[in-house]
């Protein structure tokens, strides 16, 4: 891919004021004190209020972190030195600010009204992308209604009651988490959602597992719709419907979201069923397109709408607020802390609701994919570490499986624990009170542990009132210290509902957004991804054999290391196929 050269030249504050602010961060951490939080509290009784943001019922509690006073404005400092306010400025107004692409960084016109007069640069001028994208959400909503109210029907006139939808990494993730969250636990799903991603047959048995084509809808989403496990998980839907339902089903069955109208027409989907988007919506960023097609469809436009209408509130709350209320950017700045102060690899997040299981993979991509980079616009080698690895898993699953680490591990996790007040105010027969008490419950003590933790002193105390003898206790007891002083960030809302979900999902894009403007890099390409994709291309060819080689382009062939090809000859001859 070659970016059109319409982009201005790449500006950037020099790195020396960053460098300085990120030294000046590290002596922060190395003060005596400077890893630790409880003695915070302890001089503070206002801490908590202090270092707790909010917008709305949604609220973000930094107070279980290092982060003091100091901190937090040589934090500041380094947003100044970014010019995080000016970076802010140049996204909303539709820059180019994906440099490396020459594209605009333009989402946040997907939830905002068609009115909002969002521009975003294009390869032929400034365009309006707010009135683009209500227009294309106009075309989405005449479809979902027209299937909802069983006009849209299939092929042999029955309606539909699922949908399958083919994507993946962005067109699959996004979607899929939004679509879970507002519909486990739930009964009043107006059709049925499945996900096909990864290219492998059983993911796709699994998928149709018990589906009837005849009323089947398929929704094909695909940025690029060059993507090689989409194009052949699409092409085996197709003809999972043209066996049951012939050739002429192909129109009334398949739906597409793509930037690349001229491969969709190839692949021979009916126009009045494809519906665009733009360039300037990156793949992690595009639930909210077309792409999110299978959200409506599975829970109804209302919700949809209502989903980027919390979005479109946590936008203007970004582009509003000023820098030290701004919860985006204070989120932004705790993970600066522990990756650059504290120097922390890894970052875990943990919604302690079942709804928002996927929501730790959703992250993976935006964050991991969007700040996992090496060099700043410049093409300099960052002089500092970017994004941590992300993991997580529902609480309180995580507490029985990989808590163990994130407590008394020798490296430090922070952690974003995320809960709901509420389980669900619009149907309160479908919760039992209390379980929703034990999540809490949990998240909150967990966060307590982390940062109190148990002193051996404690430990003893205990043992010897148990009973236990002193060489029972000297054996045991340094094994269940926590030294606690562990870090910890709490977003509490009032409820799960598609409002405050499309908020907390935006919350966590600009957070990201933020920290690449920090680091200096460009939060919005990801040509790393592009090379295993071009060798898995190469090597393809190799593992077909030659009568079913017709077809696949095979490229130049590649010489291998010597491992590669050991490993695709024994491949082949397990397979039996040399
Ligand atoms: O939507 P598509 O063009 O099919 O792309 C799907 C995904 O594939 C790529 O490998 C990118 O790394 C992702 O950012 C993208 O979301």
């Amino acid at each position: 891919m070659h970016p059109p050269a319409y982009t201005p030249a790449m500006t950037q504050p020099p790195p020396t004021a960053r460098h300085a602010a990120f030294a000046r961060l590290k002596a922060l951490a190395d003060r005596p004190d400077g890893r630790r939080i409880t003695p915070l509290f302890a001089a503070d009784p206002g801490r908590a209020a202090r270092f707790t943001a909010q917008l709305d019922d949604l609220s973000l509690d930094l107070s279980k972190t290092a982060i003091d006073e100091a901190a937090l404005d040589a934090l500041f400092a380094l947003a100044e030195a970014a010019d995080l306010d000016g970076f802010r400025r140049r996204l909303f107004a539709g820059d180019a600010i994906n440099q490396t692409e020459r594209r605009a960084v333009m989402h946040m016109a997907l939830r905002a009204p068609a009115d909002a007069g969002l521009r975003a640069m294009t390869a032929h001028g400034a365009e309006d992308a707010a009135a683009f994208a209500a227009a294309e959400r106009d075309r989405m909503r005449r479809l979902v209604d027209s299937v909802h109210a069983g006009d849209a029907r299939g092929a042999t006139g029955q309606r539909f009651t699922d949908v399958l939808a083919i994507g993946i990494g962005g067109s699959d993730l996004g979607p899929r988490v939004a679509t879970e969250a507002l519909t486990i636990g739930r009964r009043d799903q107006t059709l049925n959602a499945h996900f096909l991603s990864n290219v492998d047959g059983n993911a796709f048995l699994e998928a149709t597992r018990g589906l009837d084509p005849a009323r089947t809808l398929v929704v094909v989403a695909s940025k690029t719709f060059t993507t090689q496990e989409t194009s052949m998980n699409a092409a085996a839907a197709r003809a999972w419907i043209v066996t049951a339902l012939g050739e002429t089903a192909v129109a009334a069955h398949f739906a597409a979201a793509s930037t690349n109208r001229t491969a969709v027409a190839a692949f021979g989907i009916e126009p009045s069923r494809v519906f665009a988007f733009q360039d300037w919506v990156g793949g992690r960023y595009s639930l909210w397109s077309p792409v999110g097609l299978v959200i409506p469809l599975a829970v109804g436009w209302k919700k949809f709408q209502s989903m980027l209408d919390g979005a479109w509130a946590m936008d203007c709350h970004f582009r509003d607020a000023p820098l030290r209320q701004n919860l985006p950017v204070l989120l932004g700045l705790a993970g600066i802390w522990h990756t650059n102060a504290l120097g922390c690899a890894s970052h875990c997040i943990l919604a302690y609701d079942e709804r928002l299981r996927r929501l730790p993979a959703h992250l993976q991509q935006v964050e991991m994919e969007s700040n996992g980079k090496h060099v700043m616009l410049s093409g300099e080698p960052v002089g500092w570490d970017t994004c941590p690895a992300l993991f997580g898993e529902p609480g309180t699953n995580a507490q029985h499986s990989f808590m163990q680490l994130v407590h008394q591990g020798s490296r430090v996790v922070p952690v974003d624990f995320i809960l709901a007040a509420d389980p669900g105010p619009d149907r309160p027969e479908a919760h039992r009170p209390e379980a929703h008490r034990a999540l809490a419950a949990n998240a909150f003590a967990q966060a307590e542990a982390l940062m109190r933790g148990r002193p051996e002193a404690e430990i003893r105390a205990e043992m010897a009132a148990r009973g236990a003898s002193l060489a029972d206790i000297d054996a045991i007891a340094p094994h269940r210290v926590a030294a606690g002083e562990r870090p910890s960030t709490t977003i509490l809302f009032r409820a799960l509902d598609p409002f405050s979900l499309g908020r907390l999902i935006a919350l966590y894009e600009h957070k990201v957004a933020v920290q690449g403007c920090l680091w200096g890099i460009d939060s919005f390409d990801q040509w790393g991804v592009e090379l295993g994709k071009q060798l898995a291309g190469g090597i393809l060819p190799e593992l077909t054999p030659a009568a079913e080689r017709q077809g696949l382009s095979a490229g130049p062939r590649r010489e291998h290391d010597s491992s590669t090809t050991a490993l695709i000859d024994r491949f082949l001859s397990l397979r039996g196929e040399t």
